[in-house]
């Protein structure tokens, strides 16, 4: 534990220009399910967190929990199956999404943070009305008539409107806020949100300086597949045109232009399981992982 501080303390001694700049800042951070790991990782995440705010930057936390929604549907027997990234849900699904997302992994981050000293609250997109959403709508070309179909993803929502009031509330006080990617409809219904989206949606409304997207590789990797520190909207465009961008990565990337084009200064694609991922992209000149920016 002193060996870590002695470290943190070193990098941070080059961090007080970052720290002015981004002093009242407001900073995004999607925490992926992927990214929170073990108890020890998600202690050490909670402990930068609680640090940035110690620091006059506001973290407002977006969760995702994927694989734990996984697990759990698994011992409860109920298939899972995704079209382009997003968790095809059905009535019993979004159930068991709502309980593992706003109620276990949403707790447990909590937890962490306020066991590091911090003032965490939890919440979903249903509190205050924060995340109304409307059903998401996909279609698909079928290759041979060249008829369009629409694909029925359930409760799978697209956040339509955000209303960051009572976050505002947050931010100028002590807490940090925490949030679960479940939405609410205009009639009430419950909506399974992608977290990387509900992320970009918040940081969007919120018009932050920074949003993160914390995963489990180092950043966006180019065509020769290493890890590309920094890259124009253009230049993301044409990576996934290409390929180069596939996978979990596209919607990641898309989240990442539109909050760009909803006011986010920049947007970073970086590892979440790397020690103090978060600090050293905020407050050291190197930063961390792949930034996105405006072209
Ligand atoms: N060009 C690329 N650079 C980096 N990762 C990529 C790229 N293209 C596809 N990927 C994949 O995207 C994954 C991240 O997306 P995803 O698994 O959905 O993350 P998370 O669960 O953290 O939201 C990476 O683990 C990697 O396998
Ligand atoms: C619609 C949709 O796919 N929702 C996601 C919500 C959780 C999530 O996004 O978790 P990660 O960030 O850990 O992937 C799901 O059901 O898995």
């Amino acid at each position: 534990m002193k060996r870590d501080w002695i470290a943190t303390a070193r990098t941070l001694s080059d961090a007080l220009p970052h720290l002015q700049r981004y002093d009242g800042a407001r900073v995004v951070i999607k925490f992926g399910g992927h990214a929170m790991g073990d108890d020890e990782a998600l202690a050490r995440f909670a402990r930068d967190i609680v640090l940035m705010k110690q620091c006059n930057v506001h973290p407002i936390v977006v969760h995702g929990g994927g694989p734990q929604i996984e697990q759990l549907l698994k011992r409860l027997a109920i298939q899972s199956n995704f079209v382009d990234g997003l968790r095809v849900t059905d009535e019993a699904t979004v159930e068991v999404v709502e309980m593992v997302l706003a109620g276990r992994i949403n707790k447990a981050i909590v937890t962490a943070l306020n066991r590091q000293g911090g003032k965490a609250v939890g919440l979903s997109g249903k509190d205050a009305d924060l995340m109304i959403c409307e059903k998401t709508m996909k279609t698909t070309r079928d290759p041979e008539s060249n008829i369009e179909k629409v694909l029925d993803l359930g409760f799978v929502g697209t956040p339509v409107e955000v209303n960051p009031g009572l976050l505002e509330t947050f931010i100028e006080s002590d807490y940090i806020p925490v949030i679960a990617p479940v939405g609410v409809g205009r009639n009430g219904e419950t909506f399974n949100v992608n977290g990387d989206t509900a992320a970009g949606a918040i940081a969007g409304a919120l018009k932050a300086e920074r949003l993160l997207l914390l995963t489990d590789v180092a950043g966006v990797k180019g065509a020769d597949g290493e890890v590309m520190t920094d890259i124009t909207e253009a230049q993301a465009e044409s990576l996934i045109a290409s390929g180069v961008i596939s996978g979990g990565m596209i919607p990641k990337c898309r989240t990442a232009l539109d909050a760009i084009a909803a006011g986010v200064d920049a947007v970073v694609i970086l590892d979440g399981r790397a020690p103090h991922a978060c600090l050293l992209e905020l407050f050291t000149s190197h930063g961390a992982g792949t930034l996105i920016r405006a072209s």
